[in-house]
């Protein structure tokens, strides 16, 4: 399912009505009777409720007039509170229907909303502000909306809640909080995002009459199954293991034992036929836990860390392996820039970088020029953090607009960015999928090794860099979804979430 930004699902609605010439009336009739169906559908009766429906100046308050006039066929006690009389042409075509059917419209002051505190509502309709919201919130508006967050009642939001940025998903001063929004065509970027996607509550995507054929060039979608090729998880009978690819990982250290346990478990829990994982001897302490189908080559550390003459003496294996895992534990220091650099400059394999690989990355401008011509395919996996630290910007620009982010680190090193967060993003710097499953019991240390693991093991299962992202993301998110029908959400832990891929591949696999 496509993501669109506001100016995309302007020229959308530029496109219906004067190349298609679909009357602009018509789409926001559309969209005004999908939000009404979404409440008459949520309610066994309408009449004996008290309805508020809060409108703006914009269209956005134009679909508010619509619903307002199907609440008020069913039911006595609709109240349309409107902010300024001097609403766009389309929408007054519904402000003056409203006006001949006597529903009851008034104008919105200061005096009217605090006498509003003694009255009760079940239902508000929030049809203040759609993709039109041009600046931060204040004033009445602001007070309209601490109102209807404070109000009890169950809302709706038309399109996006109202104070929430269709384009970025930030919060522009405050926001309606929702409990329903009912959006039109596709949803838009801040219906997805957070924290824009929580002020939204359930998002409801309504088509409003408009020609799939006019929606083109569209490049960010919402990771769903379809988007995944499933194809390779088929086993021929006859196969062995050297046909479901070598994993090579370097990974942890005396500090970090367990991020190089963890990738290497979920590595081999996610099919790949041979995992080898190159770490140092002062790490093997910890690896108790380490699943026995995994081959250690224990390098030669120093003072508990890698070493670049003991990493040096693998050469010949990696030479072997059909992709490369780089940094999970292994902290940041020289030694690991020296073995990054090495890497890039004497092999061609895929490679995978997460965690200290990433930091050493954004702090060394020759292994940045190196692998943005390393000839091979490369999949970066930063949290916000750290992706902050290799644009060299402050996290909270990465926050602001994660899209350009993650696109922006996939262009300049040409390799797939996967930008992990509640809302992970992947992306080969022009297509973009957002994963929308997971759930906050996957915050914690190791979730990220872990994902590291399963990518490598579906490269070497023979997909390329950008399809094994996806499927990887999926799988761990859809892993982590299933562990909460029977754990609680506290207590999952990264290790279940390797166990768990399981029956994430096979609920894959079953559709
Ligand atoms: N054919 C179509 O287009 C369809 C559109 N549809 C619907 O239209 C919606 C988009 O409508 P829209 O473009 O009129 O923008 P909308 O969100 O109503 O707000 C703009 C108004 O608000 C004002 N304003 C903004 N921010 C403000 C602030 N902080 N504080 C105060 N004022 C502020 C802004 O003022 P200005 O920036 O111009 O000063 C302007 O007056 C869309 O979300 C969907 O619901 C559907 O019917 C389907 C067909
Ligand atoms: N609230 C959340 N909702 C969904 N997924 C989450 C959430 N928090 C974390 N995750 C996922 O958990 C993983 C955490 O990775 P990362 O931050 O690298 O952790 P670590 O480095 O400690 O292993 C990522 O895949 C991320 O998408
Ligand atoms: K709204």
């Amino acid at each position: 399912m496509f993501v669109l930004t506001s100016s995309q699902m302007r020229e959308i609605d530029r496109k219906a009505s004067q190349e298609i010439g679909i009357p602009e009336v018509v789409l926001m009739e559309n969209a005004g009777f999908c939000v009404f169906e979404e409440i008459r559908k949520d309610f066994e009766t309408l009449d004996d409720k008290n309805i508020a429906v809060f409108c703006g100046k914009g269209n956005n308050g134009g679909d508010g007039f619509v619903v307002a006039r199907y609440l008020a066929q069913v039911c006595p006690n609709v109240k349309v509170f409107l902010f300024d009389e001097n609403v766009t042409l389309i929408s007054k075509v519904f402000l003056d229907i409203l006006k001949r059917l006597e529903v009851d419209v008034s104008i919105l002051s200061e005096e009217l909303l605090l006498s509003l505190k003694t009255q009760r509502f079940d239902i508000i309709v929030d049809a203040i502000f759609g993709i039109g919201l041009s600046k931060d919130i204040d004033g009445l508006y602001k007070k309209a909306i601490e109102y209807i967050n404070g109000s009890g009642a169950y809302v709706y939001s038309v399109d996006i809640p109202s104070g929430i940025c269709s384009d970025s998903a930030s919060v522009r001063g405050c926001a309606v909080k929702a409990n329903k929004t009912v959006t039109f065509v596709y949803p838009k970027i801040g219906n997805i995002l957070y924290p824009g996607s929580y002020y939204c509550g359930k998002v409801i995507v309504k088509d409003i009459g408009i020609p799939e054929k006019i929606i083109k060039d569209i490049k960010v979608k919402i990771l769903t199954a379809e988007d995944l090729d499933i194809s390779k998880f088929y086993r021929f009978p006859d196969s062995h293991k050297g046909d479901y690819g070598k994993v090579g990982i370097v990974a942890g250290s005396k500090y970090y034992p367990g991020a190089a346990v963890l990738c290497s478990n979920a590595a081999v829990q996610s099919g790949c036929g041979l995992c080898y994982l190159i770490t140092p001897q002062e790490a093997l302490y910890f690896q108790n836990l380490r699943k026995p189908e995994i081959v250690v080559l224990p390098l030669e550390g120093k003072e508990g860390v890698i070493s670049f003459d003991g990493f040096v003496k693998f050469d010949e294996y990696l030479a072997k392996f059909d992709v490369l895992g780089f940094g999970c534990g292994l902290t940041k220091n020289e030694e690991v820039e020296k073995i990054l650099i090495h890497i890039l400059e004497n092999f061609q394999i895929p490679i995978v970088i997460d965690a200290d690989g990433l930091n050493t990355l954004s702090s060394s401008q020759k292994a940045k020029k190196l692998l943005a011509n390393y000839k091979s395919q490369k999949v970066l996996t930063p949290h916000y953090m750290e992706a902050a630290r290799i644009l060299g910007v402050d996290v909270k620009d990465v926050a602001k607009s994660p899209i350009d982010a993650a696109t922006k680190i996939a262009s300049e090193f040409r390799a797939i960015c996967v930008l992990k967060g509640s809302r992970t993003i992947i992306t080969d710097g022009d297509e973009v999928f957002i994963n929308v499953l997971g759930n906050p019991g996957m915050a914690k240390g190791g979730s990220g090794d872990v994902l590291t693991g399963i990518i490598l093991s579906m490269i070497a299962q023979g997909y390329s860099a950008f399809e094994a992202a996806k499927l990887s993301v999926y799988l761990h998110s859809l892993s982590a979804d299933i562990l909460l029908e029977k754990k609680a959400m506290q207590t999952i832990l990264p290790s279940d979430i390797i166990e768990g891929l399981d029956s994430a591949i096979r609920r894959l696999i079953e559709g």
